[in-house]
This record gives C-alpha cells, sequence and structure tokens, in this order.
C-alpha cells in the first residue's frame, strides 16, 4: 500500500478511541501497496502492546465497505486466517478519518515467501479451498467490481496510451472474454466469494504450511475458477518470463482440488480463465501506470508483465480446451 492520506497524532488518538482498544503508542505509513493508506499502529493497553493495521480507503465507498469487512469477520469466525477487523463501541467496523472512511483490523504475524516453493503453492491453494467453502454462506453479495464490465469500461481509458498493436491486443481480449462470459460453460462455473487478489505480496507465512490472508478490498463474488486462476498466475510462474512452474502449478492445483474437485466446466474454462485473471492485472496496471494518483509513498507495478503474460496463455489456450486438472 502506499501512503495517499497523511494523518497526526491527534486525529488518529481521537478516532481510536471508540474502540476502546489502549492508547497510541506510535503509527508508521506502509510503503509497499498501490491501493488504500494502510499504517501499522501500535496501542497499549494496561502496559500490554499490541500491533494492528489502520487502512484508510482511498477508493471504496461507506456502501461498498460492509461486504469486505463483515466477509473478513465472516471468515475469521471461521478459523480461515484472515485479518479481524474490529468494531466500536456502536459496533461500526469503518468510520470516518481525514474524511475518508477508515477501519482498523488485526495484524497477522508471518512474512511474505521471498522463495516460493511448491509447499508454499500447495498450502496456499488448500487455504485458498476452505476460504471459498467458508463463503458460501456469508450474506452479502457484491460482485467482483474489477470483473468484466470494468475492463470493458476501462479499454478507451488506456488504449489511448498504447502502441496500436498493444491496443489491439487488449481490444482482441476483452472481445474474447466477453463472448466467452456469454457460453453456457462460463454460466455452469460455480460463484462464490473470492479473494480476487491473492497475490505472492497478500499472503504472510509463519512456515510454508501456515499462510494467512490479507488484503481483502478486492475480494468479491465471481467463479471459483477465476480466483484460482489470478492465484496461479502469481505463484506457479517463472517470475521473469510467466510461464508455468509445473511442481508449484501442480502443487496448488492438486491442494486446491483435493477441497474442491473441479468439474467438466472447470476444465473446459481453464484456459480462458487464465486469460481473464492476466487481463485483469494487466488492464488495472495499466490504469495506474499511465494515471497515477498522487501518493506520499507509491510503488508502481509493471504492466508488461501481465501483457507476457497474457500472451503467454493465449499462445498456450489459443481456444477453451480441457487440461488434465
Ligand atoms: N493485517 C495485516 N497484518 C500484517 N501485515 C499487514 C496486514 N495488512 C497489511 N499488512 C502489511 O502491509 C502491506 C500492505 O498491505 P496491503 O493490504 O497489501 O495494501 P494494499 O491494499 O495497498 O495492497 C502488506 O504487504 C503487509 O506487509
Ligand atoms: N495485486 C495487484 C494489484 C493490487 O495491489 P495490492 O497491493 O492491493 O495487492 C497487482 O499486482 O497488480
Amino acid at each position: 500500500m502506499a501512503v495517499f492520506t497523511q494523518i497526526t497524532p491527534n486525529e488518529l488518538a481521537s478516532w481510536l478511541e471508540p474502540l476502546k482498544l489502549g492508547t497510541l503508542v506510535e503509527f508508521k505509513g506502509i510503503a509497499s501497496g498501490i491501493e488504500n493508506s494502510n499504517f501499522f499502529v501500535t496501542l497499549n493497553d494496561n502496559s500490554k502492546t499490541t500491533d494492528y493495521v489502520l487502512t484508510i480507503f482511498e477508493v471504496l465507498t461507506p456502501e461498498q465497505l460492509p461486504f469486505y469487512l463483515q466477509l473478513m469477520q465472516h471468515l475469521a469466525d471461521k478459523n480461515i486466517p484472515v485479518p479481524r477487523p474490529f468494531a466500536d463501541n456502536q459496533g461500526q467496523l469503518f468510520r470516518p478519518l481525514a474524511g475518508k472512511p477508515a477501519a482498523l483490523v488485526s495484524k497477522l504475524s508471518g512474512q511474505e515467501a521471498k522463495e516460493i516453493t511448491p509447499a508454499h503453492c500447495a498450502s496456499v491453494g488448500r487455504t485458498l479451498a476452505q476460504l471459498h467453502h467458508a463463503g458460501q454462506d456469508f450474506a452479502i453479495h457484491q460482485p467482483n467490481l474489477r470483473g468484466l464490465d470494468w475492463w470493458q469500461q476501462m479499454e478507451n481509458k488506456v488504449s489511448d496510451f498504447l502502441p496500436d498493436h498493444i491496443a489491439d491486443l487488449l481490444r482482441d481480449e476483452i472481445a474474447a472474454q466477453s463472448a466467452f462470459a456469454q457460453t453456457q460453460t462460463y454460466k455452469n462455473l460455480r460463484m462464490g466469494v473470492g479473494h480476487c487478489d491473492l497475490f505472492v505480496d497478500n499472503v504472510l507465512f509463519t512456515s510454508p504450511d501456515a499462510p494467512s490472508f490479507i488484503d481483502f478490498y478486492f475480494a468479491g463474488v465471481d467463479r471459483w475458477l477465476f480466483d484460482l486462476a489470478v492465484t496461479v498466475n502469481d505463484w506457479c510462474i517463472e517470475r521473469t518470463t510467466g510461464e508455468f512452474l509445473p511442481e508449484h502449478l501442480n502443487a496448488m492445483m492438486d491442494a486446491y482440488t483435493a477441497i474442491i474437485p473441479l468439474t467438466d466446466d472447470d476444465k473446459t474454462a481453464w484456459g480462458m480463465m487464465l486469460r481473464a485473471a492476466a487481463l485483469r492485472f494487466w488492464i488495472s496496471r495499466l490504469y495506474d501506470f499511465y494515471r497515477t494518483r498522487e501518493a506520499a509513498m507509491l510503488t508502481p507495478k509493471d504492466p508488461t508483465h501481465f501483457e507476457r503474460i497474457l500472451k503467454s496463455r493465449r499462445a498456450q489456450f489459443a481456444t477453451f480446451i480441457s487440461e488434465s486438472h
């Protein structure tokens, strides 16, 4: 995350007061990420200090936020390892801070995986399937806001910045995905709550078989298979080429499918879902790259990485075909 909104110790201390979790010791901005303003916050309660994470939402609206925060609460209640949001003395999970909605959640232990092994991929695949199951009785329905409608809206906003042959690629893939979304195969795919952004930097490990998932602010109801495709596209690749690493891919797919076996429709749709997952992040990176917001600690992400992955998936899955899983 970056820091778009600066806050003073006094305004933070007054904002924290209704949470009754203790007094402010210190806080500091978190540099990684691109969407919201995040801070580590340390509170003292009866001589015991505890760390939390404060998020000031830069884009999401108060109407959209209950979905994300109540989802985290729902998943945490079902022992899925995710941050738990804290309610104030009125039961509110978010309130304005510096004029924007803000929430405080638990700080999870662990570190991002620096060297990804098949064991990491297996535990992430298993936990993702558990998350999909645990989300089935979550009451709020909010679609993935970065789905097909959004890709279609973004096309004109970014294509002017691109050379013609790259703009053509973007247009062609959006058209292919729009057509695929009309097929019975797509309509048959199982839907539910997904993380929808389960990248390597959104998972913390205390050991390779103990992942925790953070950053739910792109979560939404979508095809489970899309969520799995987003995840393998980041975890199971050779980072410079974007090509799949077979051992990593098999470890994640085996762990996921041991809990949620793939249907015939899933197998048919897999190639298009991998392409869709690459397209989604190519578009958002293009948008952020060409239309960068001002931020105090912004770390831009490289759009060409997903252009490369999309080209590779298109070459591998030119039509809807089934794979071994
Ligand atoms: N609940 C949490 N527990 C521990 N660390 C966290 C937590 N939330 C965020 N972080 C840290 O802050 C960084 C940025 O947070 P993230 O939610 O990914 O920001 P963004 O929404 O901008 O992507 C993470 O990579 C992680 O190091
Ligand atoms: N994971 C996405 C962008 C979303 O950023 P995050 O820091 O909120 O995960 C990407 O890599 O493009």
